[in-house]
């Protein structure tokens, strides 16, 4: 599917007209169907863009967040993507929206997965809004090269849900929405900043495997136009 590059001056910049894109998306999503629903990243990109959000007012209360993959490590572990949300989005007028972790106390990283899955399916498919970040080595999501389930997460075929990966740039185990939960989203949006990230863009859209950039598969292969945003 085609994608679509808006380049920004600063990453103020950048988060400011994300999140009227965002906030004006969403409410659109309430109008039509009284409910909307938002997947975002972790990292340190999204940050400003989370915050920029949280202070937009729109029908918050009709509105549900959840995660695009997380860390398997309780909320309030410092790599939790969840306390990132909770400490920058779930604030101001966002507080009112709903969250829906991923991270499930459970005794395995697989039993976690399987609960997260369950528990998210309240959220109605496709997502109305998607937020992708990228890893200098073309991961997305927690769709990382080497990863354990990297050729499950990425088969179209496989059931939207939650599964797990374990990759050496991961980090804790992961708990992540497959490819086919999130590659058809209303608004798909792959938001980088820096130069190096352009650099990584640019060699993921060229030739190579999908398994050795990850990304590639939403570049290639969503169904939605992804709606690339980008600050220096
Ligand atoms: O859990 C995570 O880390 C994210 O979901 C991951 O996919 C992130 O988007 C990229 O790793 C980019 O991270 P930065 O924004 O920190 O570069």
């Amino acid at each position: 599917m085609a994608s679509t590059l808006h380049s920004f001056a600063s990453p103020a910049d950048l988060a400011g007209s994300l999140a009227d894109k965002v906030a004006s998306t969403l409410s659109a999503a309430i109008a039509a169907r009284g409910t909307a629903s938002i997947a975002v990243s972790g990292g340190s990109t999204p940050k400003a863009f989370f915050q920029a959000l949280s202070t937009r007012d729109i029908a918050w209360d009709k509105v549900t967040i959840t995660l695009v993959d997380e860390r398997f490590v309780p909320a309030d572990n410092p790599r939790s993507n969840h306390l990132l949300v909770d400490a920058n989005l779930l604030q101001n007028k966002a507080k009112a929206a709903r969250f829906l972790p991923l991270y499930q106390e459970a005794a395995s990283v697989e039993e976690a997965a399987s609960l997260a899955t369950e528990k998210t399916r309240a959220i109605s498919s496709p997502f109305d809004i998607v937020i992708l970040g990228m890893g200098g080595d073309g991961h997305t999501a927690s769709f990382f090269p080497g990863g354990s389930n990297l050729a499950k997460a990425l088969d179209a075929s496989t059931p939207r849900g939650i599964i797990t990966m374990e990759a050496e740039g991961a980090g804790e185990p992961r708990l992540t929405f497959t490819f086919s939960s999130l590659q058809d989203a209303a608004l798909l949006v792959l938001h980088i900043e820096g130069e190096g990230k352009k650099d990584v863009l640019a060699k993921a859209e060229g030739n190579g495997d999908e398994a050795e950039m990850p990304i590639r598969a939403v570049l290639r292969r969503a169904t939605s136009p992804v709606e690339i945003y980008w600050a220096p």
